[in-house]
């Protein structure tokens, strides 16, 4: 029997930075692979490794150990220019050039096609991908006229423009409100390409995500479909907060719902001693 070829494919992926050695890994022995058009959300506490890894399948850093494959072909085999066309990466910030118009800005994402200044095409695309994440209005504004919300819209747009074949995405619901969050989401998941996003907010992924990746101190806990892996008693143990999926008042589904309660504030007495 022929096994099939992963989209994406990691084989006991591990890094430490430069000057460092293998035993300051900040991640180790990772290993699973996503399936043609699958939504993965890799989730872990502050500090797991989870940007570490999105770089490194991003192309942006290489692995010290292990292979990361994009359908059978190993990232760092790629060129540079076949990286840009095939991987699509939306990190926390950017350090583009604030003067750009909106428009402009999520063209580049037509760059590594080479048809950023073939003429209207390319910026009919950027504009109807504008307005698919909602900056219609904003296309011909500055980009550093944005707010943070608007800014991560506009990120998202350019990595529509890119047409990747692999999407891959650093906290992308960082800025947004809360029906913004899950609009912006199914907007990447009807891109129809596989998807790999770090996400801390633990309610969504019921919804967006086939599998769930969880690290915790730079090691893959658990991984595979969100009712398993986002168990009561793994969410307790990895980030130390209960979660519950709780029945909707009115209608017949489950919402996932994290019990999350201020420690009291320490009072001061004003009395003087
Ligand atoms: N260049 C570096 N040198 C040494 N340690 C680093 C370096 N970059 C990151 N780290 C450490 O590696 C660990 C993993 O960092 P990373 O940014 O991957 O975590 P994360 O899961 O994305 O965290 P967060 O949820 O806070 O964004 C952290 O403890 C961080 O301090």
């Amino acid at each position: 029997m022929t096994r099939q070829t992963a989209a994406l494919d990691l084989r006991d992926v591990g890094y430490w930075p430069s000057g460092r050695s293998p035993a300051d890994a900040l991640v180790s022995a990772i290993s699973f692979s996503v399936g043609a058009g699958e939504c993965v959300a890799l989730v872990g506490p502050n500090g797991a490794g989870k940007t570490t890894l999105v770089r490194m399948i991003a192309g942006l850093a290489s692995p010290g150990t292990g292979t990361i494959m994009i359908d059978g072909k190993s990232i760092s085999a790629m060129s540079f220019a076949e990286r840009a066309r095939r991987i699509a990466y939306v990190g926390q910030s950017d350090e583009a050039d604030g003067r750009l118009s909106v428009a402009d800005y999520v063209a580049l994402g037509l760059l590594p096609h080479a048809r950023l200044f073939a003429g209207g095409t390319g910026r009919d695309e950027a504009r109807r991908a504008c307005e698919t994440v909602g900056l219609g209005d904003l296309a011909e504004r500055r980009l550093d006229q944005l707010s943070g919300g608007e800014r991560q819209r506009a990120r998202i747009a350019r990595a529509m423009c890119q047409k990747p074949s692999l999407l891959v995405l650093d906290e992308p619901t960082n800025h947004l409100d809360p029906l913004a969050r899950g609009e912006q989401l199914a907007i990447v998941a009807s891109m129809g390409v596989p998807i790999v996003a770090a996400l801390h907010d633990l309610t969504l992924i019921d919804a967006f995500a086939d599998k769930v990746a969880i690290l915790a101190d730079g090691r893959l806990r658990a991984f595979g479909p969100p009712g398993e892996t986002l168990s009561t008693a793994n969410v307790r143990d990895v980030f130390g907060v209960d979660m519950h999926r709780l029945k909707h008042p009115e209608h017949d589904y489950h919402l996932p719902t994290l019990d999350i309660r201020l420690p009291m504030p320490t009072t001061h007495s004003t009395t003087p001693c």
